[in-house]
């Protein structure tokens, strides 16, 4: 795999579950970073990736899938989410499955990011310490909130009953973990408009770390 270009900053957004990565990474992209969002193109490559979707049907069935109107491929993912969050192999398989594939999709979006002149390049990911690349970051934001707080937002969001979602928690690192692993924290138990100001300095930190860095190439 070609190394990510010197020119574009590379910044990782990660959080558990219900943590408000997304939330970030959206204030992020309005204030002028290109966004690529690895849980939406797993999302798609599920559904488009003729691999990845042999791969699917070997694990959980053919019927896993269904065709919707025009022709659209559908993928049940309530049924693979209560399989793999109670089945560690099972994870395990899925995540080798997609995760290479999203791995050369974050390759080709900074090629474009690079091509449109971008200078900094956001990659939102549920899962990115536990794939093991992130030596290609320039920065690995975790976005933090307590435990009880983050079950009741993904209920809220209507991710499942609380029994699942600890089930997700369960197959992620612990918070802890994360933020030891981390370049940035920022802590999202506030309002919105906390959260927005605390990106505000998140991005601030980033346009000057990415132009020490371009000093220094
Ligand atoms: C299991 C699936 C079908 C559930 O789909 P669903 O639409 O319910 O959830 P979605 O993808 O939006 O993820 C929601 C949250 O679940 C958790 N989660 C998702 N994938 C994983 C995983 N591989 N390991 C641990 N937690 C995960 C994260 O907290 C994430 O924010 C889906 O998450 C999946 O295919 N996961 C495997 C691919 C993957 O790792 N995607 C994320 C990073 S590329
Ligand atoms: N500070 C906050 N105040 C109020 N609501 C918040 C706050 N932060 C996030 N939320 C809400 O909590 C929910 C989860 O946030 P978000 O989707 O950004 O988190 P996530 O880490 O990407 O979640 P997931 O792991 O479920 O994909 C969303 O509905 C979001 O609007």
């Amino acid at each position: 795999m070609m190394p990510v270009r010197n020119s574009l900053f590379l910044v990782g957004v990660t959080g558990g579950i219900g943590s408000g990565k997304s939330t970030v990474c959206r204030f992020l992209a309005e204030m002028g970073c290109a966004l690529f969002e690895a849980d939406r193109v797993a999302k798609e490559l599920q559904c488009s990736d003729p691999e990845i979707i042999a791969g699917i049907r070997t694990l959980f069935g053919g019927d896993v899938y269904s065709v919707g109107a025009g022709g659209v491929l559908l993928l049940d993912r309530r049924r693979i989410a209560c399989e793999v969050f109670s089945d560690s192999e099972k994870l395990l398989a899925l995540n080798r499955l997609v995760h290479p594939k999203v791995y050369e999709a974050f390759h080709v979006a900074a090629d474009r990011a690079v091509r449109q002149g971008n200078a900094v390049l956001v990659k939102e990911a549920a899962i990115l310490f536990e794939t093991g690349k992130t030596a290609e970051l320039d920065l690995v934001v975790v976005v933090a909130a307590g435990r009880e707080l983050r079950v009741q937002r993904a209920i809220d969001k209507g991710m499942g009953s609380r029994e699942e979602i600890l089930g997700r928690i369960a197959a992620q690192w612990p918070q802890e973990k994360l933020i030891e692993n981390a370049g940035y924290v920022i802590y999202n138990e506030g309002t919105l408009d906390e959260l927005h100001k605390e990106t505000e300095k998140l991005y601030a930190f980033i346009l000057q770390r990415a132009s020490s860095c371009r000093n220094n190439v």
